[in-house]
């Protein structure tokens, strides 16, 4: 091991100790090597400058509920439900119109196929839109979907957004 690999692992070591999670807990891929292809433990900041990755890796398998919980502590408006076992982000907004959220559908399917990453989209009673974003090919959560979540939280939509929703999405930090 030369002096950059000892640096690295110094740097690992300390990282993984700080962040108190495994980056297997975060529901990446085993065969990253550590030292190089080591992903901070982003902020909602971070996620939103990274890019999702293939789901159809063999190896991307569910995030723990203990790194979810972590990690949802950086996102916004978001929160992290438990469906019959299964991990998932979740978001609520009410739009002005149905047409509005059509709008709204079609700026966050803009960023989705982009990542190649995709939320389940829901609006019912004309003007309460729920999105839902969850990795299917693991069946949970992965970084892929916070990725995206953090990507539709810059998304401005505040002229799509009933006015309750508009005043609490302009608080997103
Ligand atoms: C190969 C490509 O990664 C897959 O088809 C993608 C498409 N979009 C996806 N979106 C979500 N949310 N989960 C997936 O497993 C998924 N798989």
């Amino acid at each position: 091991m030369d002096d950059s690999d000892r640096g690295n692992l110094c740097m690992y070591s300390s990282i993984s100790r700080i962040t108190g999670i495994c980056w297997e807990h975060m529901g990446l891929s085993s065969t990253r090597k550590p030292l190089s292809g080591f992903r901070m433990l982003c902020t909602g900041e971070d996620l939103s400058t990274k890019k999702c990755v293939p789901c159809n890796s063999k190896d991307l398998r569910p995030m723990t509920e203990d790194a979810a919980k972590h990690l949802i502590r950086e996102l916004a408006e978001w929160n992290l439900i438990n469906e019959d076992g299964k991990l998932k982000l979740n978001r609520s907004l009410k739009v002005k119109s149905f047409l509005k959220g059509m709008d709204l559908f079609k700026l966050i399917a803009e960023v989705a196929e982009a990542e190649g990453h995709h939320p389940d989209l829901h609006l019912v009673g004309w003007n309460n839109v729920t999105i839902e974003i969850w990795t299917h090919a693991v069946g949970g959560l992965t970084e892929n979907d916070f990725i995206l979540a953090s990507k539709i939280n810059k998304l401005d939509v505040h002229h799509l957004l009933g006015r309750k929703a508009a005043i609490s999405s302009q608080h997103d930090c």
